[in-house]
Parts: structure tokens; sequence; C-alpha cells
């Protein structure tokens, strides 16, 4: 399959970048980085998570994130919503698009949003017939799709059949999240390779970690398969809560160079984006994890 001539970008790093963050970030500075991520061109933006503060204090500003952001002309400013409460919540801030997240691991899952796969398509069936009540998208997750901190190797028939569920259920599209970054290419295409023979490519999207180095082989490797949705992270902030040691997903930066060395359209300015990259690591006192971030800004 030839690539596609433009990919979108999710950029998640209000959201997964900073969620696992252990000492609390303001919610100016997270507005900022919305802003200027926006500005540098990003499209698609995962603002906040409406989830129990309890598990992640990090986002327990989602109301003053998705209030307080000033809205550009074109932009999707999107939540997390595991359940009802979430959703309502997010409703109730005027968010235009939320997503559920789920997982292709049942320990994962319990570690996650505490209940199993199956009480999890449970739960988030009532989210989608309410946020498409009110307008509003609904983006479904799956984690551990290429392997799961707790039980290891997952099956590939696994992940196509959770991602079919919450297809089938609603979600407008499903991305596929290599939670703690284990993949390597050939297994990234065999698990893309039995998930879309239930689902659409054009409905997929890659959302790969880059613990062991690999998201950016792995995300050429679905290229080549036609997936054209990348969720990707500014400086590579990022990691779960529920999967120690895992770092953030592949960085925007790094991403959009390669993208626009294969001559793939995104819309994105990179020196905006890497110079937000800069900003936000020095922000927070974190290392900036994208390559091609640090090596624009030591010119
Ligand atoms: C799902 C729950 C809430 C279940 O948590 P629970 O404890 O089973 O829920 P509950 O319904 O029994 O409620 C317990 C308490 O939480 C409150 N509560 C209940 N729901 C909400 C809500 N929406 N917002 C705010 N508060 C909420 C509820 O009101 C109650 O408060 P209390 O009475 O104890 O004071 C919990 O497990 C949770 O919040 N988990 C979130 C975990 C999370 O955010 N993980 C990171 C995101 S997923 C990820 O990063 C992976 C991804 C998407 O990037 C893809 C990849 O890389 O693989």
């Amino acid at each position: 399959m030839p690539f596609p001539k433009s990919v979108r970008l999710v950029e998640v790093a209000p959201r997964d970048g900073l969620q696992n963050e252990p000492e609390p970030i303001d919610t100016v500075t997270k507005l900022e980085l919305i802003d200027r991520l926006g500005a540098a061109g990003i499209r698609y933006i995962e603002a906040a998570s409406f989830v129990s503060p309890k598990w992640v204090p990090q986002m327990a500003d989602h109301r003053d994130v998705m209030t307080g952001l000033t809205r550009r002309e074109g932009v999707t400013y999107a939540a997390l919503t595991p359940n009802l409460k979430g959703l309502e919540a997010a409703l109730a801030c005027g968010v235009e698009e939320v997503a559920v997240f789920g997982a292709a691991s049942e320990t994962f899952s319990h570690k996650n949003i505490n209940c199993s796969i199956a009480e999890s398509l449970e739960r988030f069936a009532p989210v989608l017939e309410r946020a498409q009540s009110a307008g509003v998208r609904v983006r479904g997750y799956v984690s551990c799709v290429l392997g799961c901190p707790y039980e290891g190797e997952i099956a590939p028939t696994k992940v196509a059949e959770v991602s079919k569920a919450l297809y089938e259920m609603g979600c407008y599209e499903v991305s596929l999240g290599d939670t703690i970054g284990v993949g390597t290419p050939f297994a990234a295409k065999r698990m893309l390779e039995a998930v879309s023979r239930n689902i659409p490519m054009d409905k997929l999207a890659a959302h790969f970690h880059d613990t062991y180095g690999q998201a950016l082989a792995n995300l050429y490797a679905v290229l080549e398969e036609g997936i054209a949705v990348i969720d990707s992270s500014v400086a590579g902030l990022g990691g779960c809560p529920y999967a120690k040691g895992a770092s953030g997903n592949v960085a925007s930066e790094d991403i959009v160079y390669l993208l626009n060395g294969l001559g793939i359209e995104t819309g994105i300015d990179l020196n905006r984006l890497a110079d937000t990259g800069t900003w936000i690591t020095q922000a927070i006192g974190r290392p900036n994890r994208s390559k091609v971030g640090v090596a624009l800004a030591a010119k």
C-alpha cells in the first residue's frame, strides 16, 4: 500500500504527556502548552482527562483547562472520559470530542480503570449513547496492543476483538496503544493486519510509546500499511501511571521530521513545534526526549 498523502497528528502531551508528572503543574502552564501547540499548526489536541483525581491527581484541574483554553478555528480540543460521570463533567465544559479507553489486557484494564475488559465495554456503552445524543464524537483507545506490563505478550486477535467492540459501539476512530513501547515493526504490522480485518484502515490510529526506542520504526511500518492518524507528544513527554517505567509517546517533532522527509503533509510548523518542546521541558524541568527538538534547539 502507498504511503498516505497526509497524516493527522493527535497531540497528546497536555494529557498523556503530563498525567504522570509527580509534581503539580499549574493550569496556566498547561493552557500555554495547548495554545503553543495550536499555534504550531496542530489541529487535534487532547487537552485533559476527566478521570478521578484520586487516580490521576495531575489531571484534577480538567475543568479549568477545558474552560480556560483559547479555542482556535479548526482545532479540536478533546478529553478522556472513562465513564458517565467524566462525560457529564466534560460536556458541562463544552467539550466537542471525548475518548473512552479500554485495553487488550485484563490485568491492565483492572489496574488502569478498575474493571474487566467486558465491564469496561458495558461502562462505555452509555457514554457513547450520551455523547452521541449531545452531538459529541467519541474516539476509542485500546491499550497494550503490542504487550502488557503485567501479562507480557498480547495476541493480535485479542486486540482485534476489543477494537471491533469499540468500533461497533460507535467510536469513530480506534487508537491502538503500544502503552509500554515494546513493539517492533513486524509485530506492529501483524497486530494491525488483525485489527484491520474488522475496521477500515482510515478509522484506525497509531499511539506508540517510545520506551524501547522503536516508535519511529513501528510508525514507519504502519504508515506503509496505510495508517494516516498518529498520536504523538511534544518533546516525547509522558508515561502511563499504570505502566511502570513506560516513557512518553513518539515525540511530535521526530514524527513530523520523518513525515516531512517522506513528503507526507501534516500542516505543522516544525520549528514552532520544536520551540514548544524546548519551552515546556524547561518549564516543567524535564529532559527533551525529541532528538529533532534537541538538534533544532542547538542550531
Ligand atoms: C475509571 C475510574 C474513575 C474508576 O474508578 P473506581 O474507583 O472504580 O470508580 P467508582 O465509580 O467506584 O468511583 C470512585 C470514586 O471516584 C470518583 N469518580 C468516578 N469517576 C470519576 C470521574 N470520571 N471523574 C472524577 N471522579 C470520578 C467517584 O465519584 C468516587 O469518588 P469518592 O466517592 O470516592 O469521593 C478510575 O479508575 C480512573 O479514574 N482511572 C483513570 C486512569 C487513567 O486516567 N489512566 C491514564 C489514562 S489511560 C492511558 O494513559 C493509556 C492511553 C489512553 O494513553 C493509551 C495507551 O498509551 O495505551
